[in-house]
């Protein structure tokens, strides 16, 4: 998952004009968070206002799912705003582009959004692979001569910020740097442990 995420990463680079190995001395030391998740089905039709998970983009860097073989349910937002179905294919992983993606570009890449919504009866399994940058990688936008869209982050920071505020006000960010230093050790626990 690590290798393969860097490896899209690369392409990345590639496709912003950038040299292939331009984001691998900030994301050597990366984190990835891991998450299995089970859906039961819902009792009742699920809407707009109740869904098996509510619409979101993820904050981390690139997004690694699985979905279980014939398991249905989740959405992603296409650029023409409609929600499309992301079909299980056997043997593909979708992958989602995360907010600090999204921000390193300047907004060339955009954050998918994305939803679970099942029917009743259905129920749905998936593993799901967060790659996070450094910690300490500043993310601002790698595009030289075009105005940065985006207020820079700190990587750890912008995930355990976002994380407990919730899309809280994006001038914020910055001034959040000094908390870092709650968690520091944590992540740092995590790093060396490789
Ligand atoms: O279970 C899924 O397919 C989506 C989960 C998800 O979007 C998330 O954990 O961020
Ligand atoms: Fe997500």
């Amino acid at each position: 998952m690590i290798h393969l995420a860097e490896k899209l990463m690369e392409s990345y680079a590639l496709a912003l004009g950038l040299t292939e190995d331009y984001f691998a001395p900030m994301v050597n030391k990366r984190a990835v968070i891991s998450r299995l998740a089970y859906y039961p089905p819902p009792p009742f039709e699920q809407n707009d206002d109740q869904m098996s998970c509510g619409v979101h983009s993820d904050q981390t860097g690139v997004t690694l799912l699985a979905q279980l073989d014939g398991t249905n349910g989740l959405q992603v937002k296409n650029s023409l705003d409609e929600w499309i179905d992301a079909v299980p294919i056997p043997g593909t992983l979708v992958v989602n582009i995360g907010d600090l993606i999204e921000r390193w570009s300047n907004g060339h890449f955009k954050a998918t959004k994305h939803r679970v919504i099942l029917r009743p009866g259905q129920e749905r399994y998936s593993a799901i692979a967060f790659h996070m940058p450094n910690y300490y990688t500043k993310i601002e936008s790698c595009i030289k001569g075009e105005a940065p869209k985006y207020v820079p982050v700190i990587t750890g920071d912008f995930v355990l910020k976002r994380e407990s505020l919730f899309y809280g006000p994006d001038e914020d960010w910055v001034e959040h740097e000094k908390n870092v230093e709650n968690t520091e050790h944590y992540f740092t626990k995590i790093q060396n442990s490789k």
